[in-house]
């Protein structure tokens, strides 16, 4: 056995603890799989005494988080504060400079700064914990399926999200109130929008973007909508349409390049990923030659995070190395993003109209004129003089024709609310 790895962590939060526990706990196994242990010296956190249920008796202590780059006792940083900007960005360059390889939960920065990183000569930052938590998408992106074109990833990477959605599909409840109790949980944060408005799920996909498809970080060409958006009374329809509202982050390879999108999408229930419920991730990968791959997990929580922290770090002491995003920083190519108005697919439309003679002939003249098809149209009961909802579903059709024409319903005297519009993605 080696002689160890010597470990310095900043951040003893919710991901930093659980790191401190599971090393612990799991010491002689860690130990056996990684042939050296695998020990923390030091620490860097905002409030030393703060029972974190974990003892830090013995550890170094600082009280700047990146002085431990320079701490002659660390071996290997473990970024765990988070943020791109501010303290964890500082750190992280302060052991790159050191020479000290990085282990790191942070998503954002590795979505904002990824290149700046990558562009360092020798840098090694490992990032397995900040893409779906503890389950291994990056090494089976990276590493397992190096071989493969990766045609396209499509996933569920947001637990808070996934969790919010779950509950209005299952109690017919709104998304105001799902949230309010979700936060009184302790499930999302007080201050929700990096969850709720997409963003966190697109600094999670422009990572996977770029390992899946050799190019650098393009966190800035993802398009991005969230699910503050969503209603009861969509998911009501999805599911008598045979969909399930997810909010999902997909990257494909088109002609023109390369798609990369955040939005609420309605997927079969015959997709793996119509039937992830709750707090849980999943990442559905197709794949030439091996076809689609499909993992699904716990994406966040102390424990499954760690998992993955943990494991970078085993593979650290393993002495194995693989290029920060799959191919070597010179070696990517820019592969042209492609714009939100390119993109084709199905769509879902929900219109609210006074019921009276003429109003869908009116609806469907509109469609005519930017060459939209239905396949199919829903309306139930009748309400005359009242808004009542209408909704159709359309053949393959351009974003930029769908959003010509939602604008030309929303203007149409019988057209009560905004038309409400979400992708149908057959993932
Ligand atoms: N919580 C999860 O389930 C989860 C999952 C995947 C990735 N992550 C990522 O892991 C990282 C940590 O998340 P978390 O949930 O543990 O957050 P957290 O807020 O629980 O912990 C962050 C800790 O960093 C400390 N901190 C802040 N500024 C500091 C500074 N200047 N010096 C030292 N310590 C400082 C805070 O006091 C806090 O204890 C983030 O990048 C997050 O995105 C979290
Ligand atoms: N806030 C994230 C957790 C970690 O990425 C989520 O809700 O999934
Ligand atoms: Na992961």
């Amino acid at each position: 056995m080696k002689d160890g790895l010597s470990v310095g962590i900043a951040g003893l939060g919710t991901v930093g603890a659980g790191v401190l526990r599971l090393l612990r706990d799991n010491a002689d196994l860690i130990a056996a799989r990684a042939g050296c242990r695998i020990t923390v010296v030091a620490v860097a956190a905002r409030d030393r005494a703060r029972d974190r249920g974990v003892s830090l008796d013995g550890l170094r202590w600082h009280d700047d988080a990146v002085a431990l780059a320079a701490d002659a006792a660390v071996d290997v940083v473990v970024e765990l504060i988070g943020g791109s900007d501010g303290t964890a960005h500082e750190l992280v360059m302060a052991a790159l400079e050191a020479g000290k390889p990085v282990v790191t939960a942070n998503k954002a920065l590795i979505a904002v700064r990824g290149d700046e990183i990558t562009a360092r000569e020798g840098a090694s930052v490992r990032f397995e914990a900040a893409v779906a938590g503890g389950i291994p998408v990056i090494k089976a992106l990276r590493e397992g399926l190096a071989a493969n074109r990766i045609g396209g990833i499509a996933g569920i990477f947001n637990g808070t999200c996934n969790y919010i959605l779950s509950r209005m599909q299952a109690e017919r409840l709104d998304f105001a109130t799902v949230l309010a109790d979700a936060q009184a949980q302790g499930y999302a944060e007080a201050d929700p929008s990096f969850d709720i408005d997409g963003i966190d799920t697109a600094h999670k996909l422009a990572i996977l973007a770029a390992i899946a498809f050799g190019r650098p970080v393009a966190f800035g060409s993802v398009h991005v909508e969230g699910i503050r958006g969503i209603s009861a009374l969509d998911i009501g329809f999805a599911a008598e349409l045979g969909y399930r509202i997810k909010l999902l982050g997909i990257a494909r390879a088109t002609e023109a390049g390369v798609e990369t999108r955040v939005h609420p999408a309605m997927v079969p229930l015959a997709s793996p990923l119509a039937r992830v419920d709750g707090v849980h991730n999943a990442v559905v990968i197709d794949a030439d030659p091996v076809g689609q791959v499909v993992l699904q997990g716990r994406g966040a929580g102390a424990g499954p995070t760690a998992s993955a922290v943990v494991a970078d770090l085993i593979d650290l002491a393993r002495g194995r190395a693989a290029p920060m995003l799959g191919v070597p920083h010179e070696a990517r190519v820019a592969a042209p993003s492609v714009p939100m108005w390119a993109h084709r697919g199905a769509y879902f439309l929900r219109l609210m109209v006074v019921d009276e003679p003429g109003v869908i002939a009116d609806v469907t003249a509109v469609l005519r004129d930017y060459g939209i098809s239905l396949e199919s149209m829903l309306q139930h009961g009748r309400s005359p003089g009242d808004a009542v909802a209408v909704v159709m579903v359309t053949h393959e059709t351009g974003e930029a024709a769908m959003t010509a024409a939602l604008a030309r319903l929303a203007t149409l005297p019988a057209v009560q609310e905004p038309p409400a519009l979400i992708r149908i993605e057959i993932a």
